[in-house]
This record gives structure tokens, C-alpha cells and sequence, in this order.
């Protein structure tokens, strides 16, 4: 099948130092991966650069079939990938006009927001926080806030910035049933963590950052 993203001789260095010197990066459509490597080793650079939110010093990059650039970031991978933070901002007005934010910058019509806001607050099932300002909520109901106005976007790749840090129990539980089904709707994820349960998440890819190169493991066919 042919890759969604493909990059080669991706190259980054922050004053003097090569951080990533990556011979080969490809994401299939439709395909889960998780991102490791050690503290400090280029994980959420490499996912800032992938989002177009941190310059690249090489690459050479194909998206769609089509010869791109990640700097300047083209329109058309602005549209198709979207970065979620660990900790992600949000204004104060409602759950419901954060998650529709991103679609009334589109200028999409007001009813169409309202159906595809509502459909991603069930998704997320966080319909009990519709109405709820944001900086109220816990850690976990937030993360499910940011994969909602997320989702809403219809993104070809999502890169989730340690999705499940800080969470535990109930909330982490939540968030990690939420990935499969966004794979299975289409979308290509790519999760940076430690969190042993997304590692071992069935049909994940694992990618691991060691001294600046990526290495490509296994896909895991039952879990871990
Ligand atoms: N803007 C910057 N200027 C200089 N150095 C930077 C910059 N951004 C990141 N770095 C350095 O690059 C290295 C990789 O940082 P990065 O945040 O990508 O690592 P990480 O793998 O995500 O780490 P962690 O698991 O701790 O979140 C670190 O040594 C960091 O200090």
C-alpha cells in the first residue's frame, strides 16, 4: 500500500548538536505507531517537525504520492495532520465551542459544526461536559476534549504527544479506548509515550528513537 508520509534523510540539530538524523520515516494510511525512545532523545521534536511546528535542517518528503516540503509546511499537510499536546490549550468559552473552534476557522457552515461537534462529544464520551469551560476539567476529560476537536477535522495523521501521561485508572483506560477506533475509521496515529498499554495495543507499530536514527520494531498481532 502506498505510504500517506513518507520522509528520507530527515536531518535536525538545536546548536551544533544532531538531535535526529533519520535515514527513512514511512506511515502507511490507516496505521497506529507508537513513538519511544528515552527522555530528551527527539520525540515530540520529531513529532513538532511532522506537524510543521518546528523547522527540519534536510528531508526529502513524499505526502499523498505527491513531492512535498516540511519548511515552508504546505496547506494540504496542514489540513491532513493534526498535533495534540499533552497538555492542550484551551479557551474559556465551552467544551462544545472548543472542539468546534478548528472547523468555524475552516469556515464550515454553523449546522454542520453542530452535527459533527455533537457526534465527536459522543465519541468521546464527554456529552455530560458539553457545556462545561475547560479550565475546570480534570487531566483525562481534557485529553478527550483535544482528541474530539481532533477528530472533528477528519485528519489523515494524528500525532498525540504522550496521550495518557499524567493519567491514571478510569481516565487513562478512556483515552486508550479511543485510539483503535480512530484507526479504524481511517486516520494514521502516531502516539510519542512510555505507557506500556499503547505500546501493546494490538496492530501497533513501534518506532524508537535511539541515538538520533529510528529504529522500526514489530507490529504486535495480539498485544503484549
Ligand atoms: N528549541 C530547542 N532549542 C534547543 N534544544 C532543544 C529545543 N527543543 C528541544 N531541544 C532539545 O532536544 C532534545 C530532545 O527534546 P525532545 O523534547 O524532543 O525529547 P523527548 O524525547 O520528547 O523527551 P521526553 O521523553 O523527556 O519528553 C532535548 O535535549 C532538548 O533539550
Amino acid at each position: 500500500m502506498d505510504a500517506l508520509l513518507s520522509i528520507r534523510h530527515l536531518q535536525k540539530s538545536f546548536h551544533q548538536r544532531r538531535l535526529l538524523d533519520i535515514e527513512n520515516l514511512s506511515i502507511a494510511p490507516a496505521q497506529a505507531y507508537v513513538l519511544t525512545g528515552t527522555n530528551g532523545s527527539g520525540k515530540s521534536t520529531l513529532m513538532r517537525i511532522l506537524a510543521g511546528l518546528e523547522s527540519v535542517d534536510a528531508a526529502e518528503v513524499q505526502f499523498q504520492g505527491k513531492s512535498a516540503s516540511l519548511s515552508p509546511y504546505p496547506r494540504a499537510m496542514r489540513d491532513a495532520i493534526v498535533y495534540v499536546h499533552q497538555h492542550p490549550v484551551m479557551f474559556s468559552t465551552s467544551v462544545a465551542e472548543n472542539i468546534g473552534y478548528g472547523l468555524l476557522v475552516r469556515g464550515v457552515a454553523k449546522n454542520i459544526i453542530a452535527e459533527k461537534v455533537e457526534e465527536a462529544i459522543e465519541w468521546a464520551g464527554i456529552a455530560h461536559l458539553r457545556k462545561n469551560v475547560p479550565s475546570f476539567l480534570s487531566g483525562g476529560e481534557k485529553q478527550r476534549v483535544a482528541l474530539a476537536r481532533a477528530r472533528v477535522l477528519a485528519p489523515k495523521l494524528l500525532l498525540l504527544d504522550e496521550p495518557t501521561a499524567n493519567l491514571d485508572g478510569a481516565a487513562r483506560e478512556q483515552v486508550i479506548a479511543l485510539i483503535p477506533t480512530l484507526v479504524s475509521e481511517g486516520n494514521s496515529v502516531i502516539m510519542a509515550c512510555h505507557d506500556r498499554d499503547l505500546i501493546a495495543l494490538p496492530g501497533v507499530q513501534r518506532l524508537k528513537i535511539r541515538d538520533g536514527k529510528l529504529e522500526v520494531r514489530k507490529i504486535n498481532t495480539h498485544g503484549e
